[in-house]
């Protein structure tokens, strides 16, 4: 992916995106699989929107005409703290069900260190960045699963759509109609913000920049670390991005904390 422009060239007009994910969740601290279960951001969450996110966002001179988030109040909150760093909590913030996390089926809840020494590290890799790799659907007597089902925030979801597990891959073809909608928002000259999570925040990345079934699998997203995007107006392409805003060795520590099963 090219670098973003310095300057303007040739009085080419562009609009930049931001697509970031949550802070550090609850279930993120305790390395538990989380997916649609809706749990609150950790403390230090908080702090990492404001201070890592926002902070970093503010660096850059960024502003938004509107944000989109997922129903989940991870993604909420962490939009809502970012916006009121920046003075901007007047801008609309649009939920939508299609950006929610990828359902990890009966994973959901579980360490996912413990999964790893009952399963084997390639299975859980599998379940975790394989493009197909689709965990085993959520059963009734998971902990979570009544939360799930009952969660009035999912109130939205189709009926014959409410997932019991997904792929990366199905992430990927639940994303491309909320990312048309958000694409026409950037092309209108709107500046927009997408906090949303880990994974589909990689199945937007991969849809977006188009990268291949095998190359996604290496992709790991960090906490609240800005990833930012710039579009012709003219031509409705992307010129640009791919790019990280703040510390590359923080981002570098986090993302490896990420791609790990952890302890
Ligand atoms: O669902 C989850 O547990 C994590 C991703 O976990 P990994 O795929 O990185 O294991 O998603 P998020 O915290 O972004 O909502």
């Amino acid at each position: 992916m090219r670098e973003l422009r310095k300057t303007s060239q040739f009085m080419m007009k562009t609009n930049r995106l931001v697509v970031i994910r949550h802070g550090e969740s609850e279930f993120n601290l305790e390395n538990k699989f989380c997916g649609w279960h809706d749990v609150s951001l950790s403390p230090n969450g908080a702090s990492e929107a404001c201070d890592i996110a926002a902070d970093a966002l503010i660096k850059a001179k960024m502003q938004f005409d509107v944000c989109y988030t997922s129903v989940l109040r991870r993604s909420r909150d962490t939009a809502d703290i970012i916006l009121a760093k920046m003075n901007s909590s007047y801008v609309p913030i649009k939920a939508d069900w299609r950006l929610c996390e990828r359902h990890y089926g009966n994973l959901t809840g579980y360490n996912k260190r413990f999964i790893a020494d009952r399963y084997g590290e390639e299975q859980v890799q599998y379940w975790r960045r394989g493009y197909d790799g689709l965990p085993p659907p959520i059963q009734p007597d998971n902990r979570y699963y009544y939360a799930i089902c009952n969660n009035p925030v999912f109130s939205d979801v189709p009926a014959g759509q409410f997932p019991l597990t997904e792929s990366l891959h199905m992430c990927v073809e639940r994303v491309k109609p909320a990312w048309d909608d958000i694409l026409d928002e950037v092309l209108k000259g709107n500046r927009v913000m997408i906090c949303i999570h880990g994974t589909v925040a990689r199945a937007l990345i991969k849809h977006i920049e188009g990268l291949s079934d095998e190359d996604i699998q290496h992709v790991n997203i960090p906490n609240s670390v800005p990833r930012v995007y710039e579009y012709d107006l003219k031509t409705g392409k992307l010129i640009g991005g791919g790019i990280y805003l703040g510390d590359p060795e923080y981002i570098k520590k986090m993302t490896a904390q990420v791609a790990s099963i952890g302890k």
